[in-house]
């Protein structure tokens, strides 16, 4: 064991090895292994210990903990991705192990585009468990929603949704970031700061030639918040995961590849259904944004300024070692060209280019990144970012407007790209009708729509 060195080619299974929960600290570990190697340790710190877990409470902390277990485990398993997967300490059923395949196969879509591999067919959990028919009970968890916050835009629209809806909310985000705790500071509401630690392996590996890439973020940190919600006796997990996340980028050859693709519906109501199956029946777990697009996430966002000096979608801000950027906004990546854009239809442009520094749309040197996601000669980035429709529709509103049209990257529209495209397909309005594919509870829905619809 000593001498046992990460050679990714050589290595035959990922183990899962156990995964524990001490109820007096909150701290729980997740804990895997490639082959008999040493044990890679991942930790994540739910504050409010010690917990009282008894009865079906301790039963439905147990399956979140084993459902975060095997979701976190895809931060390791693709740094080898060997032919075989093992569960040592505990047996799942085909259900999970359905659930399981389709987060991995999906979720690392871009990982495996990127790196030339084929996952489909190869990954497959072992299913050792007879299929659990019975519904997990109802815990009678408290009516209260811990609200995910990313530190961008989107989170914020939530936020502000419910606050105005009268939903109690704690503010929650995993992680270190500081530019997310002054967004959650910055709502005024109660927050919620839980603690993730990789196991540092991982970055050894890295440097020692494994696979590398995207991993599905927003499922693990939805199973994180899962989690955290039994601990703390809370009915509602609620993210802003909005209707264009459920489109990838589509590959010339390859066909579509999501980057976003834990964003997206197919994840989001898989997930969902199984925590309300397998871990709580009352715990119900939605995104508030999912009927509207980026488009329209962006209106709703600029009614207000409270967050424009806070706020940044960029995600140069959140790497967990590393540059940042020296303003909250690099403006050369894929999410500051967008959100730039989608913003610019329903702000004053003064107080965009403040919230930028600069003015993104009249800058040559931003052409290609602008390109990419008009999709002209380019497919969509592999970012979060929205549909080239509604980057076309945004650009062609601008176009008709005095205070953009001189803009170089609107003129250039205009001029040289509009001609091409079908002008039917180019209106804002019909982007921001309301999609009828969602989670939301009934009775929130109901208030909601008219404010998203004002
Ligand atoms: C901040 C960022 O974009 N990170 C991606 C980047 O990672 P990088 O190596 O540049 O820096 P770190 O984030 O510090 O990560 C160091 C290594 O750690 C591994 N890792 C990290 C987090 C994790 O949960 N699992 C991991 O295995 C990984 O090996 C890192 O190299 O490039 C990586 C490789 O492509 C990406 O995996 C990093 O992405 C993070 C997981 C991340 O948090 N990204 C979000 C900002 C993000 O992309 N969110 C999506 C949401 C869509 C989804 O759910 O899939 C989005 O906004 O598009
Ligand atoms: N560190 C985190 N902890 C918990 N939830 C997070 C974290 N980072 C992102 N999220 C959540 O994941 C989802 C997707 O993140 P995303 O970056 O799209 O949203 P955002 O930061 O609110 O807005 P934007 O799209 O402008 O960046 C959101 O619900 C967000 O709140």
């Amino acid at each position: 064991m000593t001498d046992w060195k990460f050679q990714r080619d050589a290595i035959k299974a990922f183990r899962f090895v156990r995964c524990t929960f001490d109820a007096t600290t909150g701290v729980a570990q997740l804990v895997y292994a490639f082959d008999d190697g040493p044990e890679l340790i991942e930790t994540v710190t739910v504050p409010g210990a010690p917990f009282t877990l008894e009865g079906e409470r301790a039963v439905a902390a147990e399956r979140a903990l084993q459902l975060l277990h095997l979701i976190a485990g895809v931060s390791y398993y693709k740094a080898a991705v060997p032919e075989e997967i093992r569960i040592d300490s505990y047996a799942i059923d085909a259900d999970t192990a359905a659930l399981l395949e389709l987060i991995y196969v999906n979720g690392l879509g871009e990982f495996a585009y990127r790196n030339g591999l084929n996952l489909h067919e190869k990954i497959r959990f072992p299913v050792a468990a007879r299929d659990d028919a019975t519904q997990a009970p109802a815990l009678g968890l408290r009516e209260h929603a811990l609200v995910a916050i990313g530190g961008g835009k989107d989170s914020l629209v939530s936020i502000e949704a419910l606050r105005t809806l009268g939903i109690g909310q704690t503010v929650t985000w995993v992680g270190g970031s500081q530019l997310i705790r002054a967004c959650a500071e910055r709502t005024g509401l109660s927050t919620l700061n839980l603690g993730r630690a990789l196991a540092p392996q991982l970055f050894d590996y890295n440097r020692e030639g494994a696979w590398n890439g995207h991993i599905p973020v927003t499922v693990l940190n939805s199973a994180i918040m899962v989690l955290a919600a039994v601990l703390l006796d809370v009915d509602q997990v609620v993210f802003s995961n909005e209707r264009s996340a459920s489109y990838g980028s589509l590959i010339e050859g390859t066909g579509e590849v999501n980057h976003q693709w834990s964003k997206g519906w197919a994840c989001e109501k898989a997930f969902g259904e199984h925590v309300q199956k397998h871990v709580a029946a009352d715990l119900h777990y939605y995104s508030l944004l999912r009927p509207l697009s980026e488009l329209a996430v962006a209106r709703q966002f600029a009614r207000t300024d409270h967050y424009d000096a806070h706020f940044s979608s960029c995600n140069r801000n959140f790497h967990i070692m590393g540059e940042r950027p020296a303003n909250r906004w690099c403006g050369v990546c894929p999410k500051c060209h967008f959100v730039f854009l989608a913003l610019a239809p329903f702000m004053p442009k003064p107080r965009l280019v403040g919230i930028f520094g600069r003015n993104l749309l009249d800058d040559p040197a931003q052409t290609a990144g602008y390109d990419a996601l008009l999709e002209y000669q380019d497919h969509k980035p592999f970012e979060c970012v929205g549909e080239g429709r509604e980057s076309r529709a945004a650009m062609a509103a601008l176009a008709a407007r005095p205070e953009w049209r001189e803009d170089a990257l609107v003129e250039r529209f205009a001029q040289e790209i509009r001609p091409q495209l079908d002008g039917t397909e180019l209106g804002i309005e019909p982007l921001l009708v309301l999609d009828a594919e969602h989670r939301i509870p009934a009775s929130l829905w109901d208030r909601l729509r008219a404010q998203f619809t004002a």
